[in-house]
Order: C-alpha cells, then structure tokens, then sequence
C-alpha cells in the first residue's frame, strides 16, 4: 500500500538557544528556550556535536510494522528504488536527499559560513556542502525588527578577516554586514561561501544540502564557547578562510543576491494554488514549492518530497488511503508515489521541499 510517512519531533542540541515555539507546537507543558532549537524533519544526516560524539543526535527515527525504531535512513536503504526513485536514468540516492529543518531563534545566531558542494568534495573529501534556504514562518512578538545577516555588504580583505577572526573582533565582523529585515513569507537563498547569522527571534523552515558542515567564526555567543574543533571543520584558520566568498554584496543588491520571488506554476478555479518559492534557476541543491489548497487539489510528481504543514489542515489522499494533515506536520511522500490529492475545507498551505538537479 502506498502512502506517506509522518515524522515526530526530532530535537537536536545546538550551540544557541531557542525552541520555546517548538516547544509550544510539541504541546509540552512549560514551553521554553533551551539548547534544542531545532527540529530535524527526517533526517538522513547525523549532527556533528563537538563534546556530544557519544549521543547519536539528527537522525530521524520512524516506527516499523512491528513497532520498533529504525532509522529512516536505513529504511529508505530497504527500497531506494521506490523511495527515491530516479533523475533521468540515473537513480537518486541518499545524497539527494535535502536536509529540512524547523529552526527557532531566542537568540542572534554565531557568524558562520557554510562550504559550497565543490569545496567539500575537493577539499573535504565530503559528497555535499551547506548552500542553505530559509522560509521564515513566524517572528517572535518582542523582537520589533527581526533581521538576517548574509554576504559582506563591506568585505574585509582575507587578512583583515583572519586577523578579526584571531582577536575575535566581532564589532569589527559585525560592521561589515547591513541587517537585512525578515518577515513571515519571505524566502531567502544562502549559497555556499557566503557569511551569515540569524537574529533573534525567527521561527523558519531551513532547507539545505544534507551536511552539517559550518565554519564558526564567532567563537562565543551568549556565554556557551565554542570548542576549538568545532569552530573549522577540525581544519585550520587558512583552509576555513578559503570557505569564504568575499565579494561584495552592497545593499542595493542584496535582495537580487538572496531573496527568493515565489512564481506561480498552476492556479485553478477553486483558488488552489503551486508556487515555486526556490526552483532549478535558482540552485542545483534542491527544490521548493508552496500548495495553497482550497478544496481538492490533485496532484502529479515524479520525485520524491518533504511536506510540511505550516497554515491549516486537511487530508492527503492516495488512492483509497486518506491521511489527516494538521498544522505543522511533517512527512515524506515517496518518489512511488505519483498521484496524489490534498483536500481542505478551510484551507491548508504545504511546503514540499524536493530535490535539486544534481
Ligand atoms: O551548528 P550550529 O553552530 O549550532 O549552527 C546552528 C545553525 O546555524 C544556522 O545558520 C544554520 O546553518 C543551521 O542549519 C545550523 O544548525
């Protein structure tokens, strides 16, 4: 029987505060900021926790018929060719598979920077980098002007940085960015090579390649310090400086360089409504697209995708198997499958992140 695979919670330890939101939406009884501000939505990559090597942390567990955990990864293994299906005549395989994330900030982000897929394969050894999209889905009430840090809208020069990075100058690292204001709906694209930090306050949905693959060049943050192997990749200060794209990006820019522009694929009668927030033009890492439903919406794919509710609910139907979707609610929907409908009455927004053309 074909049908869809739903994800519970997956927290992960990060090295910021944040999660209250998650907490909230998890139902738990006293919601509050901690070190799991994140939620990893069937995960395939296991985090990287300097300190932490002995839990196993980011890979999603789902449940089997007989009821014990496994890992999603080793049940997508079990039939590659189902799940995942192909690009072209070439069969996709874990490494296709984006990394999907619920991300929420209590406090500004650590700078960092994040290598592109040709600096991990050339000089990691490593099948994916880290170029990362955000979709921001709610701003905390408090926080009056919620903002993103992303490229040098005034890059130092390499040996400007480093020194800054040695003597851990961040007022100087900090004036080389512009706050770039961020409000629910928006949609932004960070390539590998290109510094960033996130501000306070942002509940998003963060799609990236399947690594977890950071150089953290703001060492402290909020009194946690980060440890030295986690700081370059376990690499030195000149192989992480090589990470970085210095070129400029100056405000007038900005907005061509990272916003992302929804277009819409296919709009009917009824109001229901295919967006695609990031697409091929885009990036080669992965793909994402928006269904506003309003009634039925039949659906046709040939790759395999996350969905994520973030407004409303519904159902999905495939075939004669219907399956309740409530706000934020995450699943898998196999490459097997190939027709599919939602159906709301009160309306339901889905966010599908599928994979690049690699
Ligand atoms: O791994 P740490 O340093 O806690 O980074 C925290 C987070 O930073 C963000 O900018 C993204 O890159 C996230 O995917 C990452 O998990």
């Amino acid at each position: 029987m074909k049908h869809i695979i739903k994800f519970t919670a997956n927290r992960v330890w990060r090295t910021y505060q944040g999660g209250k939101l998650l907490d909230t939406i998890e139902k738990k009884s006293n919601p509050e900021d901690s070190s799991f501000p994140e939620d990893w939505i069937g995960s395939t990559v296991e985090a990287r926790n300097v300190g932490r090597e002995h839990i196993s942390e980011g890979l999603a567990m789902v449940p089997t018929e007989d009821g014990q955990p496994v890992a999603f990864r080793d049940l997508l293994k079990q039939n590659q060719g189902y799940f995942l299906g192909q690009e072209g005549d070439k069969a996709r395989t874990l490494d296709d598979i984006p990394l999907v994330k619920y991300l929420d900030s209590a406090t500004r982000l650590h700078f960092q920077a994040h290598p592109t897929r040709e600096f991990a394969q050339q000089r990691l050894g490593l099948p994916r980098g880290k170029t990362e999209a955000y979709v921001i889905l709610e701003t905390r009430e408090e926080v009056s002007e919620p903002y993103i840090y992303a490229g040098f809208q005034r890059p130092p020069s390499r040996e400007q940085l480093k020194e800054w990075i040695e003597t851990q100058d961040i007022s100087s690292i900090e004036a080389c960015f512009d706050r770039i204001a961020v409000k629910p709906g928006d949609v932004f694209l960070i390539p590998g090579g290109r510094p960033h930090a996130l501000g306070e306050g942002i509940l998003m949905l963060e799609i990236m390649e399947p690594s977890d693959l950071a150089v953290r060049f703001e060492f402290e943050r909020c009194g946690y310090v980060i440890p030295e192997q986690a700081r370059f990749m376990n690499q030195g200060i000149e192989t992480a400086l090589d990470v970085f794209d210095f070129s400029p990006v100056p405000p007038e820019q900005v907005d061509a360089e990272f916003r992302c522009h929804p277009k819409v694929l296919n709009t009917d009668a009824q109001g229901n409504t295919l967006e695609e927030l990031i697409g091929a033009q885009d990036t080669s890492c992965f793909t994402i697209r928006r269904a506003s439903v309003s009634g039925k919406f039949s659906r046709e794919e040939e790759a395999f995708f996350f969905g994520v509710v973030t407004q409303g609910s519904g159902t999905l139907r495939i075939g004669d198997e219907v399956t309740e979707l409530k706000q934020w609610e995450r699943f898998f929907c196999p490459a097997g499958v190939r027709e599919f409908e939602y159906e709301s009455t009160s309306g339901m927004s889905i966010l599908e992140c599928y994979p690049g053309n690699t």
